[in-house]
């Protein structure tokens, strides 16, 4: 069976609704923690050329001994290689790395002034080629998405943004929804913050019997997100698939939506400066 709990992306592609995260996970723990994600049952996971991991995520999936077809893999393409020519060079230089022929989503990692257009039509070459099954785009906000519907192609099969229960992305949850876009969250568990103590999914979660990271991610999912939370711990990396046995009620997932407080725990895209 291919890509249980899937979501189909608007080309058709089917894109496992949860990932493994690997931002900040070391060069010496990215094997293993890949790896046993795979083996606990996990068929996507996310990096990124500044993760400086691509190397390991490969040698993982190597490892895991799991058919490339699969699996599910996205990378993105970095701010200082953006641009038309150097992001076709980044794609290449990051399919080296993994040791990988595709990727299945290759993603504009933030907004880049100036550059983020003819970095997008980078990618839309790849995708005409056939070279990438699916592209998108990370830390875009709707004004964003309208200039890429305004002057580019092919609108983005994906946008990855910051979103947990503190920061719940509401104006763009519903304009991607509307126009066919799979929403992603990044720092899903809030970077392992606030938002695994809170007292309203602490009760939630006692009532089912899982833990507050559970509750978090299948919010994620009941909202029709795409979800990758990241964590080298084995117990955790396995807790955190355990998401599919349990349903929250309308009343919970209302109860999660009171905790907005717009409130970041990464930078504004707007406003950054790297
Ligand atoms: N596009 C972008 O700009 C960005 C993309 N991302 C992507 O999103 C992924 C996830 O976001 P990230 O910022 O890593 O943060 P997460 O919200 O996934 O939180 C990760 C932290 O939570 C801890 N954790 C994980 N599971 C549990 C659990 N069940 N109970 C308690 N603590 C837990 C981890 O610890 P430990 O590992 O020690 O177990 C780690 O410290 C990244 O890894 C990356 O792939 C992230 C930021 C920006
Ligand atoms: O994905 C991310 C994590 O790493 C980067 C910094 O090194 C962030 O900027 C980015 O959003």
């Amino acid at each position: 069976m291919k890509f249980e709990h899937s979501i189909a992306l608007h080309n058709g592609v089917k894109m496992p609704q949860l990932g493994l995260g690997v931002w900040r996970v070391s060069p010496e723990d990215g094997v293993d923690a890949v790896r046993t994600a795979i083996e606990i049952g996990y068929r996507h996971i996310d990096t990124a050329a500044v993760y400086q991991n691509e190397e390991q995520v490969g040698e993982a999936i190597r490892q895991s001994g799991v058919a490339r077809d699969e699996l599910f893999i996205t990378t993105k393409v970095w701010n200082a290689d953006q641009g038309y020519d150097s992001t076709l060079k980044a794609h290449e230089e990051s399919l080296k790395k993994l040791g990988l022929d595709y990727v299945d989503l290759y993603l504009i990692h933030w907004p880049v002034k100036e550059k983020y257009l003819d970095t997008y039509k980078a990618l839309e070459r790849l995708y005409d080629e056939k070279l990438v099954p699916a592209i998108g785009v990370s830390n875009f906000h709707v004004h964003h998405l309208e200039d890429i519907a305004a002057h580019r192609n092919i609108k983005p099969m994906v946008d990855q943004v910051e979103l947990h229960p503190m920061f719940q992305q509401n104006e763009l949850h519903e304009y991607c929804h509307k126009n066919g876009i799979a929403l992603e969250a990044w720092s899903p568990l809030m970077q392992g913050g606030e938002a695994l103590t809170n007292p309203v999914i602490k009760e939630i979660a006692d009532q089912y019997g899982k833990t507050t990271a559970q509750v978090i991610i299948r919010w994620h999912l009941q909202r029709n997100v795409i979800v990758i939370p990241k964590s080298i711990t084995p117990s955790r990396i396995q807790e955190n698939f355990e998401v599919f046995n349990f349903e929250l009620s309308s009343n919970d997932m209302q109860q999660i939506a009171t905790l907005d407080a717009n409130k970041r725990v990464g930078p504004d895209p707007d406003n950054f400066d790297f």
